[in-house]
């Protein structure tokens, strides 16, 4: 079953970022040696590590980290824990970074990893000693000016920490302070920043209100979904009903959950910690089948968990008119066609969760000079950053006569082609 997903994630995931990067640079009609060069992925480690069990036993572990591209800043993106981690995988994600670190502005490249694990299997002292394990194992080719992990899927702010102490284990006393921005997404005590936890589901929320204002849509009644009901797809839900819209459906992977009158988002936060993340089980709404999901009656539909969610099987039965991409990936090409020629928008990956490393390059900034900046600090940044290249997108998008994704890919991938150009590479 988990080989069966596996292959379908691979292939997917790889195959789509591939042709949404061709498909722009054949837009922008990119100098054909730099397309070379951003095709493929400039390092790729794989390390194969025992850890001892809390039964004594030995089990190997396989990890990733794929760096892609470095031309603008050291490597960054986030590591995964989840069984569908492989080499593919880590070699989608990691060029979805690139051009999301790009299209923001940021002095970063793009990478990502992982461990090819279900870390519901694992006790949480057999989770801390993978994680230090998987640190040994990547050793120097991660590094606070090199490569500069943060948390995705089932990886979280003390799994950051983990890696932040083992690191800094590997080096002289004098040297520890000055390695503080190894990782970001670490608790705001171990050296993290106030609002890193919040900033990928803030700037989801703020590319839908932003999108809302543009198209004169008042987002106050509006009616969504969230698939995923983890870090993105919580603080997403947490601030759209702030802003008065109303959750009807949730899907993660315990189960799918439907209430046409409205899900308070924080009762079911209550119940999801109270149930090992699960929101399977949610007495206020009923349980409705997987298949039926994406087809609720909705306005706005955000797939806030893995990629290839969305895909010609169910794009059609979609009703939302906006779709906001939390997840990386969630929409492979035939799904996106169907979807643009209904006319449904979608604000793509690479713009939409892009405050996740926004906020991770504040708490990069912070640790690297030495200061601490206060919560509204850090959400006013962002706010300015995140609209800043959602107007980009918007602009080009209008001025173009193109897709939103098309247009931010567009954007993204020029700017490193200038980088490339002005260094003077292909004189
Ligand atoms: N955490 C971050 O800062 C960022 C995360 N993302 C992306 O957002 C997505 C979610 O990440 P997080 O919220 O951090 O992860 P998380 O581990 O906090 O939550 C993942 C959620 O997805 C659900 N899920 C897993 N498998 C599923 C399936 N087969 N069907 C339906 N739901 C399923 C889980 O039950 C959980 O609710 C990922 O695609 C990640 O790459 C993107 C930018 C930054
Ligand atoms: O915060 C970061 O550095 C990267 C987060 C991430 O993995 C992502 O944006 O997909």
């Amino acid at each position: 079953m988990i080989a069966k997903q596996q292959k379908k994630l691979k292939q997917g995931m790889l195959d789509n970022v591939m042709r949404q990067f061709n498909y722009s640079a054949d837009n922008i009609n990119l100098n054909p040696n730099i397309r070379k060069i951003l095709s493929i992925t400039n390092n790729e480690l794989v390390v194969h590590f025992p850890v001892k069990m809390d039964n004594g036993d030995v089990e190997v572990f396989t990890g990733y980290r794929v760096q892609h591209n470095n031309a603008l800043g050291p490597y960054k993106g986030g590591l995964r824990y989840h069984p569908t981690v492989d080499i593919d995988a880590a070699r989608a994600l990691a060029m979805w970074m690139t051009w999301k670190t790009s299209l923001a502005g940021l002095p970063y490249g793009g990478a990502k990893g992982g461990i090819q694990l279900d870390p519901s299997k694992y006790s949480q002292a057999e989770l801390e000693r993978i994680t230090r394990r998987f640190t040994y194992a990547l050793g120097d080719n991660i590094g606070p000016e090199l490569d500069i992990p943060a948390p995705d899927v089932n990886t979280n702010p003390q799994t950051m920490a983990w890696i932040l102490d083992t690191y800094m284990s590997t080096k002289a006393p004098s040297e520890r302070s000055k390695n503080m921005h190894v990782v970001t997404g670490k608790p705001v005590g171990a050296g993290g920043s106030e609002g890193r936890d919040r900033a990928t589901g803030y700037g989801v929320f703020l590319s839908i209100q932003f999108w809302a204002e543009n198209k004169k849509v008042d987002l106050k009644g509006k009616k969504y979904i969230v698939q995923g009901f983890g870090n993105v797809g919580y603080w997403t839900s947490h601030f759209l009903e702030k802003e008065g819209a109303i959750l009807v459906g949730v899907q993660d992977a315990s189960g799918s959950i439907l209430n046409e009158n409205g899900i308070s988002v924080e009762d079911l936060y209550k119940h999801t910690m109270e149930h090992k993340g699960a929101v399977a089980g949610f007495t206020n709404a009923e349980p409705i089948d997987k298949e039926n999901f994406f087809g609720i009656n909705c306005d706005i539909c955000v797939p806030a968990a893995l990629g290839n969610q969305i895909t010609a099987n169910n794009a059609d039965s979609i009703k939302a008119f906006l779709i906001a991409e939390g997840a990386n990936g969630p929409t492979d090409v035939e799904a996106e066609k169907i979807l643009l020629d209904k006319g449904v928008a979608i604000i793509p990956d690479i713009l939409c969760n892009s405050g996740g490393v926004i906020g991770s390059y504040y708490e990069w900034l912070q640790n690297r000079n030495g200061e601490i900046w206060q919560l509204d600090e850090v959400m006013a940044k962002m706010h300015k950053k995140l609209k800043e290249s959602f107007n980009k997108v918007m602009k080009t998008s209008l001025d173009k006569d193109i897709d939103m994704r098309t247009a931010a890919f567009n954007i993204a991938i020029e700017r490193l082609e200038q980088a490339y150009v002005q260094r003077g590479i292909f004189p």
